[in-house]
């Protein structure tokens, strides 16, 4: 079959740079940012925030701050530490019930907020982490154009964007043959995540953690040598939540 005759395709940006024009009109699309954007994004909204703006860059967000400054907590990192001023950095675990319940999170990270701006062109932007990836690839069972994109670590492919990538594909490619649907095309970057995943699926399965592989990822080896290796652990959960976050084109927000 040309894969202009498959009623469904998953592809994967393995950076935002790999988009080309256009590529995403049409598409729905997954932005992952693993360690640690989007695992923060998914905690805080389970744990009662009202909806979260992401920004491009600190300078945003102090403004969009301003607009809100009552009913807002402003977040975010550069080089994975709090920006002066900011009442909270990028940890999830920073993002409780009681500091995040009810208000709405501006934040600011060097790369998942970033990766975001990259989707504009899309027709939905889903918010996927190793921590909601089942809820995600059930949201996407019936969807025929899925991307993935992948935000990397400072520009660099990093491999637990791109192993939750594998594993997601995984999990649809599982969901549509029980739902007995037409085979799914997977482009090469989809076929190289899930091949990245099953190798760490077969490495689990006798004995390792998939913490102590994220530990040696580029997103990974910076946060652990800045002292964040709890999120570390707490962004490799599989299916801790089964929320699925989607930022609004319009109103630029995630709910
Ligand atoms: O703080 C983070 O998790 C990262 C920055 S760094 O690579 O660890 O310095 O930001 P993110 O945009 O969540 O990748």
């Amino acid at each position: 079959m040309k894969p202009s005759e498959f009623a469904h395709i998953v592809d994967v940006a393995l950076l935002p740079s790999a988009i080309k024009a256009d590529q995403l009109a049409g598409q729905t699309v997954v932005v992952v940012d693993v360690l640690r954007a989007t695992t923060t994004i998914v905690n805080a909204l389970h744990n009662g925030c009202q909806q979260i703006f992401p920004q491009p860059g600190i300078e945003e967000a102090r403004d969009c701050h301003a607009k809100m400054p009552d009913t807002s907590v402003i977040g975010g990192e550069r080089n994975g530490k709090i920006v002066d001023g900011f009442h909270q950095g990028n940890s999830p675990l920073e993002y409780t019930a009681e500091a995040i319940s009810g208000k709405s999170l501006i934040l600011a990270t060097t790369n998942g907020t970033v990766a975001m701006e990259s989707c504009r062109a899309a027709d939905r932007v889903l918010i996927g982490a190793m921590i909601n990836v089942s809820a995600v690839a059930k949201e996407l069972t019936s969807v025929p154009r899925v991307t993935v994109v992948c935000s990397g670590t400072d520009r660099l492919i990093t491999s637990e964007d791109v192993i939750f990538a594998g594993l997601l594909t995984e999990r649809i490619l599982e969901l549509r043959e029980q739902a007995g649907a037409e085979p799914t095309k997977l482009t090469d970057p989809a076929t190289i995540a899930m091949h990245h995943w099953r190798t760490r699926k077969a490495e689990m399965d006798s004995g390792m953690e998939l913490a102590d592989f994220f530990r040696n990822c580029r997103g990974g080896i910076n946060l652990v040598r800045i002292g964040h290796d709890a999120d570390v652990q707490f962004a490799s959960q599989i299916d801790l939540h089964d929320r699925v976050p989607e930022l609004d084109l319009k109103s630029w927000s995630i709910a």
